[in-house]
């Protein structure tokens, strides 16, 4: 039996701190604190009625003499699947975007400007069985399958039948800009992704929209620190990373990595995991010596914005769906770079050199030992 899961770090920190304690607490482990955003009473009412979490946050930046603040309002929306892995691909395809959609509305309800969904929404994360049939089904083409009628992010289905993993970015306007791919594949615990899609050869593009640049680095990607900072090299203000994982792998991970990024980069990340636990028809292994099983593990929700200057929002739930919705002053970006100067600073130069000869395979460590 999967065991019970706590809604999350902040539910357990308010059942049992208050006053300045509890204010002390999350200032230490969040950052400054944010005002809440106020939200329409319809954005309200869409979340009640739809029994998903609804949270907002202002994250505001210094006023400056000639630059007035470049407000955007992100949503990251995270879901579960809402039909049994039985039941056939067009039916969970369906019920999924039928239940996003609801929540997308809520998140344009309460004025998002940006909409970033969970990597793979539109499917059960079935790469844990190493099944083709039906998992592979769920594969479309950008431009013209199911899901980019109806909205971003998905298995990408091309010429050649190379599949890849990739997210859409539709534009305010209605038009796909263009789509990233997933750089770095899993290889580890039940992540068996190498067996449905090959990596990227899109490199790092990054859109640019009406509401900011915006970046998508996909799950994996943000173990990778070179992968965050290639996209705001590339001008990334905002930096996606739809992610699919599990509780058991990389939950104390979870909350360093984005954030880490955000600082390290000076932009924004969003960090958005499904939640839920999916059962699947086939019972498989973990190639660990462990019994076979039917499900993946308990994919944590936790969904949050980090901020160039370290601060973060609270995370969404652990076990509901939810819609996170923050707004952003964007000249926080440039702030944290003058305050900071990680751009000035971070000697690409030396480290191209470098980073050519560690590529070479007959490199050999610099390790000086006593003689
Ligand atoms: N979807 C995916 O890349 N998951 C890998 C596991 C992780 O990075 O936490």
């Amino acid at each position: 039996m999967a065991a019970a899961q706590i809604d999350g770090v902040e539910t357990a920190l308010a059942e049992k701190l208050e006053g300045v304690s509890l204010d002390e607490v999350k200032r230490i482990l969040y950052g400054r604190p944010y005002k809440s955003l106020e939200f329409s009473a319809e954005a309200t009412k869409l979340a009640q009625d739809g029994d998903f979490q609804l949270a907002g946050y202002i994250v505001d930046a210094q006023k400056e003499q000639t630059r007035a603040p470049r407000l955007v309002r992100v949503a990251a929306i995270q879901n579960r699947i809402h039909r049994p892995t039985t039941d056939s691909v067009v039916e969970q395809r369906d019920a999924i975007h039928q239940r996003v959609a609801a929540m997308i509305e809520a998140a344009a309800a309460a004025g998002a400007n940006v909409v970033g969904l969970q990597e793979a929404w539109t499917m059960p994360f079935a790469f844990c069985t190493r099944e083709r049939l039906p998992w592979t089904e769920f594969a479309e083409s950008v431009y013209t399958g199911p899901t980019t009628q109806f909205c971003p992010n998905l298995l990408d289905e091309e010429k050649d039948d190379v599949i890849w993993n990739t997210a859409v970015v539709i534009s305010h306007t209605g038009r796909v800009i263009g789509r990233s791919r997933k750089n770095h594949i899993p290889r580890v615990g039940d992540f068996n992704e190498s067996t449905y899609y090959m990596e990227s050869t899109l490199g790092h593009p990054v859109f640019e929209t009406k509401y900011g640049r915006i970046g998508i680095n996909i799950c994996y990607g943000r173990h990778h620190p070179q992968n965050w900072m290639m996209y705001a090299l590339n001008g990334a203000e905002i930096i996606f990373n739809p992610s699919a994982t599990v509780g058991a792998l990389s939950e104390p991970l979870w909350g360093i990595e984005a954030r880490n990024a955000a600082i390290a980069n000076h932009v924004f990340t969003v960090g958005i995991n499904r939640v839920g636990t999916e059962v699947f028809p086939n019972e498989f292994t973990s190639g660990n010596g462990q019994p076979a099983h039917k499900d993946f593990g308990h994919f944590y929700g936790s969904s949050y914005i980090a901020a160039p200057d370290g601060s973060r929002t609270p995370s969404l739930s652990r076990v509901r769906e939810g819609v996170l919705v923050a707004e952003l002053d964007l000249n926080l970006c440039r702030q944290c770079k003058d305050a900071w100067g990680f751009r000035m600073t971070n000697r690409l130069d030396m480290y191209a050199q470098k980073l050519t000869e560690v590529s070479n395979p007959d490199y050999r460590p610099d390790i000086r030992r006593e003689q």
